[in-house]
């Protein structure tokens, strides 16, 4: 006597082979064309090919489709709100990579109860799948990070405000208000509030969809899984700072001239400050590079630069006839009456900038 119904197991059998042939072919598509990844495309095509292969080997076919019964299933009608809702590239590759690991988790319990070679060969698969999912989703995570910094077009200092809820609250409304780049800069801060900040913004931007990178410390941004570390030229070089961030998070460097902007690009920056441009309240400069600088970044610079520098709704169009369309900015948001509407509009104003650039 099996210890199930032999017809229920072949039913949970035929789901499950089918929920992690569909999950490894969607990861299969997006290792072919999204990352034009070859060898990850070749491992996924493998692995779902040696699937069918110990299924064919191992399971009766014809039992297997005899049970499928699609529209006595119980299950088809119960949906977690979140199965319609991916909001990014990296999210469809967790969710695929979830049902991969679950459904061969189901398939090798189940396949015991009629050939345990059949099982320990999914097993196999298990094992591999979990190394290929992963490497596959830090992949995901790398190139949504560069797409989201090359569509960046605002991006705001801020400091740890007067509470943690007062500052997960602020991030959120200048999130939904256009703010792209959110970069926790606050020297008053002892390491282990900069730390708990950090850790909470990156959590609150990642949700919703923006970069959160940490000014100067590039070991806070990787304990508190951020996206990036800012650094400028009198602290870390780049190549200490990538050697604690990895390649898989953003370099941000501040440039004041063009030949420091070139040398940013030479050691790996993933983009630059350029300032500063105005004077601001922020901070206080002996000089400023003015739009010339900027000029001269739009004419031969390829990374995203963001103009940075006392830069507001009144010299916005400074800014932008200089040819920069990117800004990064504290006191136009900070000091605003209502900061809302600040960020709001100056992401208006810069989205029809390029707007009008890519038309031409
Ligand atoms: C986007 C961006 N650009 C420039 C700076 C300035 O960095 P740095 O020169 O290191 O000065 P501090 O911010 O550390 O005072 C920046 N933070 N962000
Ligand atoms: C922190 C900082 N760095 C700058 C640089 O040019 O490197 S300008 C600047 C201050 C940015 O704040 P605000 O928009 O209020 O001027
Ligand atoms: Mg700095």
């Amino acid at each position: 006597m099996p210890i199930l119904p032999r017809q229920a197991t072949y039913r949970i059998l035929d789901a499950s082979i089918n929920r992690a042939t569909e999950g490894l072919r969607t990861l299969e598509e997006y290792a072919r064309f999204v990352q034009d990844d070859a060898a990850a495309n070749a491992c996924f095509k493998s692995l779902r090919h040696d699937l069918t292969t110990a299924v064919g080997r191992g399971i009766d076919r014809q039992r297997l489709i005899e049970s499928r019964d699609t529209p006595g299933d119980v299950g088809t009608e119960i949906r977690e709100p979140t199965e319609y809702v991916r909001s990014s590239s990296q999210k469809v590759i967790a969710a695929a990579s979830a049902r991969i690991a679950q459904s061969l988790r189901v398939i090798e319990e189940y396949g015991k109860t009629i050939d345990g070679r059949f099982a320990a060969e999914v097993e196999q698969i298990r094992y591999r799948a979990y190394q290929a999912c992963a490497s596959l989703e830090l992949a995901a995570f790398t190139s949504e990070r560069t797409t989201q910094l090359a569509e960046a077009k605002l991006y705001l200092l801020i400091d740890g405000g007067e509470s943690e809820q007062e500052y997960t609250a602020s991030i959120e409304r200048l999130a939904k208000a256009g703010v792209d780049i959110f970069q926790l800069r606050d020297h008053s801060l002892d390491d282990r509030t900069l730390y708990l900040r950090a850790r909470v913004g990156a959590a609150v931007a990642r949700r919703l969809g923006r970069l959160f990178i940490v000014n100067d410390r590039a070991d806070i941004a990787v304990a508190a899984d951020a996206d990036g570390v800012h650094v400028g030229q009198d602290e870390l070089p780049a190549a200490a700072v990538r050697a604690i961030i990895g390649d898989r998070r953003l370099l941000g460097i501040s440039t004041h001239s063009i030949e420091q902007a070139k040398e940013a690009i030479d050691d790996g920056a993933d983009y630059i400050g350029c300032g500063p441009v105005f004077a601001g309240r922020t901070k206080q400069f002996d000089a400023y590079v003015g739009p010339a600088f900027l000029q001269q970044v739009a004419q031969s610079i390829s990374i995203p630069a963001f103009a940075i520098g006392g830069i507001d709704q009144s010299n916005l169009s400074e800014v932008m006839a200089a040819g920069c369309d990117r800004i990064a900015v504290t006191g136009a948001i900070r000091d605003a009456e209502h900061p809302v509407q600040a960020a709001e509009s100056l992401k208006q104003h810069l989205l029809c900038q390029s707007e009008a650039r890519e038309s031409t």
